[in-house]
């Protein structure tokens, strides 16, 4: 029997983040492998113009818990989603619900955060930080709680590169950056964010990393565990290979470039592509729930959840299997045929910019124009190249990160739950893995049926097709002007006309 399966049987389960990508691969695990779980309660906010039920019947009804449903049929009653906004005081939580959570939680896994590179600091402090603040404040309060589990990221410490499992402070301490937020307007705060998060390059990042201090601090008294995951991609086995929901990290990229859209990209091509399966998180982060409750370690463990020093894979061989993929499953409508290239110079980076991303775009806006539709391919193409920039700093660089903690766990798990809950990366098969990824981002992310293959394939040909054309139109264009230009061009158009009447 599994330990860690049997722990969490009858467990009474706080999630936050819970209808986020990691969040949803983390409650599908917990249902399958504990379906006699006591419930789960879930922080949500209504969004879209869905109730909270309609959010957990999305959920549900999702490919994703396919198996759930069969193993554990009850498991509508099992989750009780709380209405919860993590932007405001205490939550907005109802006193009833406040008091049934603090009476009966076990175990808190807290995923809520805001994962956006570009988000300004107020709100990225409100929510990486001050709520990680507040959920500690409620978990102190909480008689039965046997286990708080953070999650935050490898790169939260991106600032060196090395990293140890361990937490590194920041130059300004966590509860006087909650505090002046309070009373700086947003105009200050614009202009400080450079300053405060020095050689890190988003907000997101240097919160993560005020996040952990907070988590060392305010949960000293308990059974706290960090987990560190580095850049999260589909599913590698759990439920079933290749899932994924959200266009963050690799996804929203290889969508991209296999649209045609993404034809070059500024990267250092043997960089560790440190890349993670979600179920491997989730995996790493039940042991870890498990490991903190029952073992009860003296200080707070962190726990890197990486690849790159077990297993590691490159850009170059990432983007390689990516480009080789786009051959047996094309992606349909694509705007250009799946081709892109690397290049490692700032020079370079512009030049294929203007040539193979600017300059398609805007000839195909005139031809829309022309056609009497609307233009929108340069907008779209904006919007990919601002995300490729955010995305550039993660691709350009290497990092090492240790971890003992994470081997460590892995040996005191029993056979059993070493299969069960497996976040041994060194067993991963990356072309595997990588090309499960591109048909997973075809199948759920684009929701594309397979049947549409072949018509995909005619697409490309037609693509290819216009593109010769379009060479040989431009070089006619080209030669025609040098000709009436020209007298050196006129000579050898004559010396070539010359041969072929000889
Ligand atoms: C020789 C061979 C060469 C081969 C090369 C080619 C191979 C190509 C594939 C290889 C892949 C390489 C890719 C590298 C990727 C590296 C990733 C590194 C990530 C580091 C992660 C750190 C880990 C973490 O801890 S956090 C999780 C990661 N977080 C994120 O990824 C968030 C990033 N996103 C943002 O911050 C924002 O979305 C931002 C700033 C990029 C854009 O904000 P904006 O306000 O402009 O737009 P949104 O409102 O967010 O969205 C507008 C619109 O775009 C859609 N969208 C959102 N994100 C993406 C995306 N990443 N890609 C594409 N599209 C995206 C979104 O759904 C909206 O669509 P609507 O239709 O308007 O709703
Ligand atoms: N994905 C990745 O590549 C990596 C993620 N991580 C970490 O893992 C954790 C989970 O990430 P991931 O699942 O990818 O993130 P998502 O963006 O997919 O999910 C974020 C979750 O937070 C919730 N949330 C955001 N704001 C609020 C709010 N004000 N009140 C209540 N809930 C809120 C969202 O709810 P809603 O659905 O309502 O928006 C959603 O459930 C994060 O802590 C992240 O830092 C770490 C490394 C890499």
């Amino acid at each position: 029997m599994s330990m860690i399966a049997a722990f969490y049987s009858s467990k009474s389960i706080l999630i936050t983040g819970a209808t986020g990508f990691l969040g949803k691969v983390l409650m599908e695990k917990l249902f399958r492998t504990s379906p006699d779980l006591k419930i789960i309660y879930i922080l949500v906010r209504p969004k879209a113009g869905q109730t909270l039920q309609q959010r957990v019947f999305q959920i549900l009804n999702s490919k994703l818990f396919e198996k759930v449903k069969e193993i554990c049929p009850d498991v509508h009653e099992k989750i009780r989603p709380i209405s919860a906004d993590l932007n405001q005081h205490d939550f907005g939580i109802s006193k009833e619900d406040m008091e049934e959570l603090l009476s009966s939680t076990n175990v808190i896994f807290h995923c809520a955060a805001t994962v956006r590179f570009d988000d300004p600091l107020r709100h990225a402090v409100q929510l990486n930080v001050t709520a990680t603040q507040q959920l500690l404040f409620m978990a102190s309060q909480m008689p039965k709680l046997e286990a708080f589990i953070h999650l935050s990221t490898a790169f939260s410490n991106c600032n060196l590169q090395h990293i140890d499992e361990v937490i590194y402070p920041c130059s300004v301490e966590p509860k006087k950056i909650i505090d002046s937020m309070e009373w700086l307007d947003d105009a200050i705060i614009d202009e400080i964010t450079p300053k405060l998060i020095g050689d890190r390059p988003n907000t997101y990042t240097y919160t993560k990393a005020l996040g952990e201090i907070v988590v060392q601090q305010e949960g000293a008294n308990m059974n706290v565990a960090i987990i560190r995951p580095s850049i999260v991609g589909a599913t590698w086995q759990e439920p079933f290979p290749g899932w994924v929901d959200n266009l963050n990290g690799p996804s929203g990229m290889i969508i991209a470039a296999g649209k045609g859209f993404l034809r070059s990209i500024k990267a250092t091509p043997l960089a560790i592509a440190d890349l993670i399966p979600a179920d491997t998180v989730i995996n790493l982060t039940l042991a870890a729930g498990w490991y903190t409750a029952v073992h009860r370690p003296k200080s707070t463990l962190i726990y890197h959840c990486t690849s790159g020093n077990l297993n590691p894979c490159n850009w170059l061989k990432m983007g390689l299997h990516v480009l080789e993929t786009f051959e047996k499953v094309p992606f349909e409508k694509a705007f250009r045929r799946p081709k892109a290239n690397f290049t490692t110079t700032s020079f370079t980076n512009h030049y294929w910019n203007a040539v193979s991303h600017r300059a398609p775009a805007v000839i195909y806006d005139i031809y829309l124009r022309l056609t009497g539709r609307k233009p929108r391919v340069t907008k779209l193409m904006n919007r990919m190249l601002r995300m490729l920039s955010m995305l550039e700093y993660f691709v350009n660089h290497s990092w090492e990160w240790s971890t003992h903690n994470t081997e460590m766990l892995m040996s005191m798990l029993s056979p059993e739950d070493q299969r069960m809950f497996n976040f041994d990366v060194r067993q991963l098969n990356w072309l595997e893995y990588i090309e499960n990824y591109v048909l997973g981002v075809k199948k759920y992310l684009l929701k594309e049926d397979m049947a549409g293959i072949p018509e995909a394939r005619q697409h490309l040909k037609r693509l290819r097709n216009i593109h010769y054309l379009f060479n040989v139109a431009l070089f006619l264009i080209i030669w025609r002007l040098l000709i009436a230009r020209w007298q050196m061009a006129r000579n050898i158009w004559f010396f070539i006309s010359s041969l072929h009447t000889l």
